[in-house]
């Protein structure tokens, strides 16, 4: 039982946001109400007291049942209900109601505590209509989805994701480590770097095309995207969800694309476009790495008469020959590229001038030997070689490439069939550029 009403309760009474209903329990009358009360159901105050607490509302309906609700009421220290009060004008207002029953100078009486839900019913609905959107996407959009539950690293893979893989609904564990093991070993630490980089706020999206392997152990290209869309009290990203298209036919189709521009028809060597643009990066990186970068030019020797004599087919089958015999002689981390014509480009990272000789004169030597039935009593096809190295000889790109071409002119006009080297350079005195070859490499190819 409650304790009789003071003034001050009398106030909290009136001023209460929530609507409050002082409720005969016998009659059902409203005996009185707060301002709220009659703002919630837009009624004057004779429209409401004494008159019954069921006119507001359509839940309840006729004596009777309002008796067995009494009845729950005085048996239940609260009685709630979530239900609909009517406006004046027609509307309803979604209530969530506390009914509680006491007693007040021998008289039993009801006091309910109605709260108006508009604004928590609207967005539970909008909740729940995301909801079934994305409960769609997760199972029949045609990219596979995933969501990575940060805390735990379970990641839910969509039945979609699973089908692209070629994996049935039970299988692919939602681990985070399912996906990470399945990523081609050449791109899984730039890709995993990027989805780093996303999470810890350096990129505004995390958005890879890599190579994923499916049940089968091939890799399928995709294009993965994702992005946080939950974060925990501290701010920190919780969840990540995000979408994988299968691009492999386009990406093949680019590939090919790519392979077929980047290559000269005739030796397979990379071409001209290519090592102009590999020349520039190599220089940047080896400066990077304070590594020295070498470069080799050489060119075939009286070739136009090989063409003239014998025909262009043989002069292209020779050409292909000292491609494929040069190409035999350096390391995989070098570069070969047929730059035009009968001229070749070298790229070697990492060596110094002495051992760039050796092995440009190594090249010289077994092109010399090699042996051309087509040409008949012909004598041995030879080369001019100019090498030079960055950054002795060159700083830039282009200034390595005119050392190395000087040189190799220089090769021709002393009688051909000999490496020279390029001319020494100042340093650029405000870049400091160490001279050092890579530690270890070998002088022996
Ligand atoms: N068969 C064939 N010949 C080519 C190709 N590209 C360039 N050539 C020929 O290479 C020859 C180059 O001749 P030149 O520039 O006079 O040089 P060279 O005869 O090799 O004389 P030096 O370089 O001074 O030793 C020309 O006959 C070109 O036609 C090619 O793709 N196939």
């Amino acid at each position: 039982m409650h304790a009789l009403p003071l003034p001050i309760y009398e106030t909290v009474f009136r001023e209460l946001p929530d609507a409050v209903f002082l409720i005969d329990p016998e009659t059902s009358n409203i005996l009185d109400c707060n301002d709220a009360a009659l703002t919630q159901v837009g009624l004057a105050r004779h429209e409401i007291v004494q008159h019954s607490v069921l006119s507001l509302q359509r839940d309840v309906v006729g004596v009777e049942q309002w008796s067995s609700i009494a009845q729950v009421i005085r048996e239940s220290k609260g009685y709630y209900f979530v239900g609909q009060h009517r406006h004046k004008s027609g509307a309803e207002v979604p209530v969530e109601v506390h009914t509680s029953c006491f007693m007040r100078e021998g008289r039993e009486l009801f006091l309910s505590i109605a709260r108006d839900i508009t604004q928590r019913v609207a967005s539970e609905r909008d909740l729940a209509n995301r909801e079934a959107l994305l409960s769609y996407a997760l199972t029949e959009a045609s990219d596979g989805l995933w969501d990575w539950n940060l805390a735990t690293n379970e990641v839910f893979f969509s039945p979609q994701l699973k089908r692209m893989l070629g994996y049935g609904p039970q299988e692919m564990p939602p681990q985070l480590q399912t996906w990470e093991s399945n990523i081609h070993p050449d791109d899984a630490p730039w890709v995993q770097l990027v989805l780093r980089e996303h999470v810890e706020g350096l990129r505004e999206r995390y958005d890879a095309e890599y190579r994923l392997r499916n049940r089968n152990g091939h890799y399928l290209w995709v294009h993965d995207r994702g992005r946080v869309c939950e974060r925990d009290a501290d701010r920190k990203p919780s969840r990540l969800v995000g979408m994988v298209e299968n691009i492999t036919d386009r990406k093949n189709a680019e590939l090919a694309l790519q392979e077929l521009a980047a290559h000269d028809m005739l030796t397979g060597l990379l071409n001209r476009r290519e090592c102009e643009r590999v020349l520039r990066q190599q220089i940047d990186l080896c400066r990077r790495l304070e590594i020295c970068l070498g470069l080799c030019i050489f060119d075939l020797d009286r070739f136009k008469s090989v063409n003239d004599r014998f025909g262009h087919a043989v002069g292209d089958k020779v050409l292909h020959g000292v491609a494929q015999l040069a190409k035999s002689q350096i390391r995989s981390t070098d570069y070969l590229f047929r730059w035009g014509g009968e001229e070749f480009l070298m790229l070697c990272p990492g060596i110094g001038l002495h051992d760039l000789v050796i092995l440009a004169d190594q090249i010289r030597h077994k092109i010399e030997q090699l042996s051309w039935p087509e040409l008949e009593h012909e004598g041995p096809i030879t080369c001019s070689f100019g090498v030079a190295v960055c950054p002795d000889h060159g700083h830039t790109a282009d200034a390595l490439f005119m050392s190395a071409d000087s040189a190799m002119y220089r090769a021709k006009a002393n009688g051909r069939n000999r490496v020279e080297c390029g001319a020494p350079v100042k340093p650029p005195s405000q870049v400091p550029y160490p001279r050092s070859e890579v530690p270890g490499r070998p002088m022996i190819y």
